[in-house]
């Protein structure tokens, strides 16, 4: 992934990594605005909320765009207001949710321009797209084991030289003196082949992943001719479809689909099963009843031709049923 060995500092998975990179480099530099995207997943925008209820941070969401980007000007114009006080940018790689993809290098190389650290959430995108850790120009980069066929409960913040937060665990001084406990060898070595494997199978697992995406949303299309595909239509993790179905409640569409073998999600999966209509459809600026009714598809290096052709075959009839059932 583009990063030297001591640039890899192990964690227990994404969400701690995220919590190091936020509130590590918020302490280490000791200023109060934390510019952080109004889409993140709550690994990242949590520890911000918290510096801001607990430490005196301020924190500013920089809005996105209809389809969940964040725009470079955007950010140039946050930072310009007042370059001194920002501690730190975070702004995800690929969306969790609608799978959006970030211009980050480009970001980074605003962020750099005044002098500014910026961390970025991977975890979705290593195992989908070319992700090179020096080469994107991030100081911080967070990555997760199981979202690349590795155990649960490892991960990494990959930490440019020279770039050190203040530790959130402190104790025996392993990993830089920036995340101290006894390293999990067995699940590091899972974690290490599985990055291993996803990125060496990613040039012919990418396109195979679109390919049958791409066939899933036309399908669906079809099916369901007022469906909305939310997120970028083309510049997406090639395994995510997220969509809008009118008039349809996300759950009564994942209880329906689920009944006929079909699992899929309603906003994040972390947090699936809270009532709320997803932060990240907000931002882009749907309404409630909109985001309620969406659902996302996540395609894996397990998916089939089959599992496509199955949704397709159900999708018009539950979508009617859920209609039937009505909003609530
Ligand atoms: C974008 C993103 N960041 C962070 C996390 C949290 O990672 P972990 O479950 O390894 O703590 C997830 C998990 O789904 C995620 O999708």
């Amino acid at each position: 992934m583009g990063a030297r060995p001591s640039e890899v500092v192990f964690t227990s998975g994404g969400t701690e990594a995220d919590n190091l990179a936020i509130k590590g480099l918020f302490w280490a530099r000791k200023r109060p605005r934390i510019l952080i995207s109004a889409v993140e997943h709550h690994a990242a925008l949590d520890p911000a909320h918290w510096l801001a209820d607990n430490q005196g941070a301020v924190v500013e969401l920089l809005p996105v765009d209809a389809q969940g980007r964040v725009h470079p000007d955007t950010l140039r114009a946050a930072i310009d207001a007042n370059p001194d006080d920002v501690a730190l940018v975070s702004v995800m790689w690929a969306n969790n949710e609608v799978g959006t993809i970030q211009p980050v290098p480009e970001l980074a190389a605003i962020a750099h321009a005044h002098g500014v650290p910026i961390h970025s959430d991977a975890v979705q995108a290593i195992a989908q797209l070319p992700v090179n850790f020096a080469e994107s120009g991030v100081d911080a980069m967070t990555i997760s084991g199981h979202k690349v066929g590795g155990p649960m409960g490892v991960g990494a913040l990959l930490l440019a030289r020279g770039v050190d937060p203040v530790p959130v665990l402190h104790g025996g001084g392993q990993e830089r003196d920036v995340r101290s406990g006894t390293l999990d060898a067995p699940a590091i070595a899972g974690f290490a082949a599985a990055v291993q494997a996803s990125v060496d199978r990613r040039p012919e697992q990418a396109p195979r992943l679109a390919a049958l995406r791409d066939d899933l949303v036309s399908r669906v299309r079809q099916a369901v001719p007022d469906v909305i595909l939310n997120g970028d239509p083309t510049d997406r993790l090639p395994g995510n479809a997220h969509f809008t179905f009118p008039g349809c409640e996300g759950d009564a569409l994942l209880m329906l689909l689920d009944a006929k073998g079909i699992e899929c999600s309603t906003g994040s999966a972390c947090s699936a099963g809270v009532a709320q209509p997803s932060h990240v459809l907000l931002a882009m600026d749907q309404d409630t009843a909109r985001a309620r009714g969406s659902l996302r598809f996540s395609l894996g290096h397990t998916s089939t031709q089959s599992d496509v052709d199955r949704v397709a075959d159900v999708i018009a009839v539950v979508v009617e049923r859920a209609r039937r059932a009505g909003l609530t």
